[in-house]
């Protein structure tokens, strides 16, 4: 039988192989067991790409569990039903669901957010949002003043760019130094190092530090939001990058927002358990705040529970991934701690809430407000007034905080949409129950810390 000689990648490329990881696996092979021409044919045929595949000819089915109640909904519905419908041609989707605070998150095409999409045995990045396992934790701090824990919290944690200075940083525990390690997607030096900077930190934008009163047990509580910081942007990037090599060779009329990587690949087992490093590394991002909290406090917590809404989440070859929805039912949570929270704005109480999968939500639940306007068009709305006066009139009677000391109005609560909307929807849809409302007594965000950003000073001092 004729054998071949040392067969290289060149030659499996001018075979027609498009090169991927599974290519070390199959030379060795080849080589190694010296495969005749016709074995080696037989054996690569495993390996044959197929057709590419086409994008459904009309969306998939999917619930919309939203109303547009003004002219300016209407237009937010009109905007995130036409994205949500060209998601739902993406050939690997087998259903979907869109919650009362969705909103549009990018180019037509792109999944809003307040979004579900379940598919079959693929992982697409840009399907669980840039901000990989942004999440919500809460502590209860008993009968502790909430003005105390406040303090506590502002001199402890850490928004903004980048991460905490030497000095301030937390140890990186030696379990996730090692799955960082052992992981193609987060072994690299930066990864390793945003991991241990970004530690404790909550970033900017509509990231907070909420504290309020259980309507229920009259406990203060402290509730944080924000998501894989540093590590999860790089390995979104990196996703994003192995997906579209996918979507070329698979399905290039499939747009790039919505590219996938298969499960049932070396890179799709790579990135699901970088997923997970991921998601552990945030979680504990939250709990060394509130662990520093009541430290600082000298108390003891009384309960703890998260939730993260913005991941992919699997069941069996299904996998559900939520751009802005929480997961109510318990299937989507190995590690469940309790309810799920729901946040809505700085000035209304966060929601706590439990549910179950029905034939309209997929197992989820909104996981805010949302907005109807961008953060620029709500700026331009308010322009005739002064910051200052924007943000009495909003917050009266509140204790907000912004970290960088510069008010951002686009956090404040007329950014969202009218919280008493979308608890009105949440019951028509059947999108969970309110077990508690945590009444808000203050809260912390980044603020516009790019008015002071260094560039921003040397550029305003060249100016003279
Ligand atoms: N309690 C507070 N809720 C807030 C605040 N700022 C925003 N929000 C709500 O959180 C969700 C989460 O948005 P995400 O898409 O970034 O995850 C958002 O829809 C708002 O309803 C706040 O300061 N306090
Ligand atoms: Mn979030």
């Amino acid at each position: 039988m004729e054998t071949t000689n040392h067969i290289t990648g060149h030659d499996l490329k001018a075979m027609g192989y498009p090169p991927g990881k599974w290519y070390r696996r199959a030379l060795e092979h080849i080589n190694s067991e010296q495969l005749s021409k016709v074995e080696m044919e037989a054996y690569l045929e495993q390996f044959k790409l197929p057709e590419p595949t086409k994008l459904f000819d009309q969306p998939v089915a999917y619930s919309f569990n939203l109303a547009a109640e003004n002219d300016l909904e209407l237009d937010n519905v009109a905007k995130v039903k036409a994205t949500m419908d060209a998601v739902m041609r993406t050939p690997t989707v087998l259903g979907g669901a869109v919650m009362p605070d969705a909103c549009p998150a990018g180019p037509e095409g792109t999944i809003p957010v307040g979004g579900v999409v379940a598919t079959h045995n693929t992982i697409h990045p840009g399907m669980h949002s840039a901000d990989i396992c942004c999440s919500v934790m809460l502590t209860d701090f008993g009968s502790a003043d909430p003005k105390a824990v406040l303090d506590a919290a502002h001199a402890s944690t850490h928004f903004g760019p980048g991460g905490r200075p030497r000095g301030k940083q937390f140890q990186l525990p030696d379990d996730l130094l090692e799955a960082f390690k052992s992981n193609e997607f987060l072994f690299d030096e930066k990864s390793i190092s945003v991991a241990r900077e970004h530690l404790g930190t909550q970033g900017d934008g509509n990231h907070f530090l909420f504290v309020g009163t259980s309507a229920a047990t009259g406990n203060t509580m402290m509730i944080t939001h924000h998501g894989s910081r540093g590590p999860g942007a790089r390995l979104y990037t990196k996703g994003m990058h192995i997906a579209e090599r996918f979507r070329q060779l698979l399905s290039p009329e499939t747009l790039k927002q919505n590219a996938w990587i298969p499960f049932d690949t070396e890179e799709g087992q790579d990135y699901w358990n970088a997923l997970q490093t991921i998601r552990k590394w945030t979680k504990l991002n939250h709990t060394l705040i509130h662990d520093g909290v009541a430290e600082k406090l000298g108390i003891t917590a009384e309960n703890r529970f998260w939730n993260e809404h913005n991941f992919v989440f699997k069941d069996g070859d299904t996998f559900y991934h939520a751009k802005g929805a929480t997961p109510l039912d318990s299937k989507f949570m190995p590690d469940i701690t309790g309810p799920r929270l729901i946040p809505l704005n700085m000035a209304e109480p966060v929601l706590i809430v439990e549910g179950a999968t029905t034939e309209t939500n997929l197992g989820f639940a909104p996981h805010g407000a949302g907005r109807n306007m961008s953060r620029s068009q709500h700026k331009r709305n308010l322009a005739e007034q002064a910051d200052e006066t924007i943000f009495k009139t909003e917050t009266a009677g509140l204790d907000i905080r912004f970290f960088s000391k510069e008010i951002d109005i686009s956090e404040l609560p007329s950014a969202y949409k009218p919280a008493a909307t979308v608890r009105a929807q949440m019951q028509q849809y059947n999108l969970g129950t309110v077990l508690d409302e945590i009444l808000p007594y203050g809260c912390i965000m980044a603020g516009d810390w790019q008015k002071n950003a260094p560039w921003r000073n040397k550029r305003r001092r060249r100016r003279g």
